[in-house]
């Protein structure tokens, strides 16, 4: 199966923030077809790779993780913005292209020695990933791969993930507003 991603993809000019084009999901959510698309190119992608489980952060994260968790028969591990999961959790601040965050993920949910594939909607500086991947690290997982539906490699996230694996589906290059 093909699909045009792109044109599923809506940009919006100064979202959130003034000089940030945001690249927005909503209209791949809204076509099964592009939908389906990315979930079934997911799984041609990671479906030998013997994951212990797969990792996606909140919020559009889950989105295209969890289905593909589901399509592999793996466990989903949710990496969640501060003070929404309870127990006892690993935490990391980050910096994003229009702001700053917290994300957390519970100890119970990380074993020692785990391959970990982690799954987010777009990579833009890889702030978000790489604190998520530090957890995983600090808990004695090792973080393999990186899944993102878009990429934005003008932000240069690929130098945040030296000896990970990072495969994105479409990529953005530095477009003007307006
Ligand atoms: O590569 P980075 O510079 O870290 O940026 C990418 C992150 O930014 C967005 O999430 P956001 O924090 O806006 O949260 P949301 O998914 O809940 O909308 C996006 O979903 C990624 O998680
Ligand atoms: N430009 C952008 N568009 C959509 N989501 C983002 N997350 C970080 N930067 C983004």
């Amino acid at each position: 199966m093909s699909y045009d991603l792109d044109s599923a993809v809506k940009k919006v000019p100064n979202f959130p923030k003034e000089g940030i084009l945001f690249y927005d999901i909503t209209g791949i959510l809204m076509n099964p077809e592009a939908f389906s698309y990315v979930i079934e190119k997911m799984v041609e992608l990671y479906k030998d790779k013997n994951f212990s489980s797969v990792a996606c952060v909140e919020s559009r994260g889950f989105i295209f993780g969890a289905p593909l968790a589901k399509e592999l028969g793996l466990p989903i591990v949710l990496v969640r913005k501060a003070g929404k999961l309870p127990g006892d959790l690993y935490n990391r601040s980050y910096k994003l292209e229009y702001g700053e965050a917290v994300i957390e993920v519970q100890k119970s949910d990380i074993n020692k020695g785990d391959k970990v594939l982690l799954v987010d909607d777009l990579l833009a500086t890889g702030g978000t990933l790489q604190a998520a991947a530090h957890m995983f690290h600090e808990a004695g997982a090792d973080v393999t791969d990186i899944f993102s539906v878009i990429g934005l490699p003008f932000l240069n996230f690929k130098e945040k993930f030296k000896g990970i694996e990072v495969t994105t589906l479409i990529d953005y290059h530095n477009e003007k507003i307006n």
